[in-house]
């Protein structure tokens, strides 16, 4: 069992003069190897399930609710969009102040925010090199590193510029600075929670004079009402939650590991309980698993890949080191799509290869068919699950829609997108489609295999940028090798245009996933 940590004292004293109850029997703090989580949660002896291992006061979460930072600052203000105010109630900018501010001041969650990593491994850190790893994957596009950074430059610095007795100016280059931003807004992606909020608004708010941090006891939240699953994402999601982003001390010691969750954080009216929900072996790890994410959302989000035996249900074909994250899936933008059915349609063509007119005329055509697809509400972007699942019916439906022109004239007419219906056409697309997602990574599956296999210390960001490419290729490999099973055998059944005469594999079962682009 790994000893128990002296390093965590400060922390654990901070929690409990401030409320905060630890069933020190059973529950510890300890630092794993690095690619179990590093610093952990343990059980010290056997737990039943349903046992409370520590409890937080509401008053000592962190967030722009229970720091004194907004009433100070005057809520309308903080509220309010320019030129009256900074809209700092709006995304996580306003929280991201609060850290800022509590940390230059040493205020109530000093003991805490110090113990706090400040030093990150997602890609959110990297150098441009260490990024090229990631090519193909949708990682680097979903940074939003740009877009953070202008929020500093046009909201954050200019609120705190406006309050010179409350940001004093010689803590702006120690406190306040771009790296602080980055590091405090990447604690709360990697370790916030979604709140929600107390049934009463008024109130809830510090209040300047009597500073009491008990002004938010009013939840009326059930026991059941807890869903840790909203650990922090992002701003629309606190939008749509109601609930409020917040750091909640204890609860972000807890590591994840896909389908591991033996942990759970429940919501009381004046307290946070983290209760067993298995019983838990003495020496076991105590996870609080972020909903069995892909490695791509994991490496984004916190920085780390689970690594696991792949089951053999997932229909993945294996060879060498057979581990990964069972969660894995692969996006597919759209406009991959668009340029496979453009080839296919120029390809039709009789006069194809004098057609060099044809393609803005095809590309004219398809363009018209995609917009009346998205206006129709259907998604620019398809999530790819391993063969095992079917094709998502939205891509299947959206590739006879560009290159079946019965089925764009019927799907015109009747306001509605083709049935999602595989025949040779389709499958034959979708063979391209694959073949053009592949060809957006810079190395083959082999190659990555073959480094994961013989290169034991790959530097951390390297070897976990290897995790996540390997384990799309594989999905998208093997739903490759599964399509072109079935062409041979649709080629072999002379006539048979469609597969089983009607619909598509997966008949009846799960819809693939597909999902809006965020950018
Ligand atoms: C909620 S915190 C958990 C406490 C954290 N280990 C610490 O030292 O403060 C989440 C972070 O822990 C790490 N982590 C969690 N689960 C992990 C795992 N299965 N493998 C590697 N790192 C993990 C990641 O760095 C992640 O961003």
């Amino acid at each position: 069992m790994p000893g128990l940590d002296a390093s965590f004292h400060p922390l654990i004293s901070w929690f409990q003069v401030n409320g905060g109850t630890i069933d020190e029997s059973c529950f510890g703090l300890t630092t794993f190897p690095e690619e179990e989580g590093g610093r952990g949660a343990i059980a010290l002896k056997d737990i039943p399930e349903a046992h409370t291992l520590f409890s937080i006061p509401r008053a000592l979460t962190l967030s722009t609710r229970t720091s004194r930072l907004p009433s100070l600052f005057g809520i309308d203000r903080w509220r309010k969009a320019a030129p009256d105010g900074f809209l700092l109630d709006n995304g996580w900018a306003g929280l991201i102040l609060c850290m800022m501010w509590e940390e230059a001041n040493h205020g109530r969650w000093a003991a805490y925010l110090a113990s706090l990593p400040s030093q990150f491994d997602t890609p959110m850190f990297w150098f441009e090199e260490e990024l090229t790893e990631l090519k193909g994957t949708s990682v680097v596009e979903k940074l939003g590193k740009a877009d953070a950074e202008l929020e500093f430059h046009t909201k954050l610095l200019p609120a705190i510029e406006s309050r010179k007795d409350l940001f004093f100016p010689h803590h702006i280059p120690v406190y306040y600075t771009l790296e602080k931003f980055h590091i405090h807004g990447s604690r709360i992606l990697s370790r916030g929670f979604t709140v929600d909020p107390p049934a009463s608004g008024s109130g809830y708010y510090q209040d300047e004079v009597n500073g009491s941090s008990h002004a938010m006891d009013v939840d009326e939240l059930s026991p059941e009402g807890g869903d840790d699953d909203a650990n922090a994402d992002d701003a629309d999601d606190d939008e749509e939650d109601e609930g409020i982003v917040s750091m909640v001390p204890m609860a972000d010691m807890l590591n994840a590991r896909y389908e591991s969750e033996n942990a759970k954080l429940f919501y009381e009216e004046d307290e946070l309980k983290m209760v067993s929900t298995k019983p838990i072996k003495a020496g076991e790890q105590i996870f609080n698993t972020y909903s069995d994410l892909p490695n791509a959302e994991l490496l984004r989000r916190y920085g780390h890949v689970d690594l696991l035996p792949l089951p053999a249900e997932l229909g993945l074909a294996l060879s060498g080191d057979s581990r990964g994250n069972p969660g894995d899936v692969v996006e597919l933008r759209a406009d991959t799509v668009v340029d496979v059915a453009a080839r296919f349609t120029l390809r039709k063509q009789p006069d194809f290869s004098s057609a060099t007119n044809s393609d803005s005329a095809v590309m004219e055509d398809l363009n018209g068919r995609i917009d009346w697809w998205l206006e129709m509400g259907g998604d620019d972007v398809f999530v790819l699950e391993p063969p095992a699942s079917p094709l998502p019916d939205d891509l299947v439906s959206l590739i006879r829609l560009l290159t079946d022109d019965t089925e764009w004239q019927k799907a015109q007419e009747k306001d509605k997108p083709p049935k999602a219906k595989t025949d040779k056409d389709t499958l034959t697309i979708m063979l391209e489609v694959l073949e053009q997602r592949l060809a957006l990574y810079d190395s083959t599956l082999e190659n990555d295999e073959a480094t994961l296999a013989s290169s034991a210390d790959l530097p951390l960001r390297k070897r976990n940028a290897l995790v996540v490419r390997l384990g799309e290729k594989r999905i998208l490999s093997s739903i490759r090798r599964k399509i072109s099973q079935e062409l041979e055998a649709l080629a072999s059944t002379a006539g048979d245009e469609s597969i089983g005469g009607s619909k598509r594999r997966g008949e009846g079962g799960s819809e693939g996933r597909t999902k809006k682009q965020r950018r």
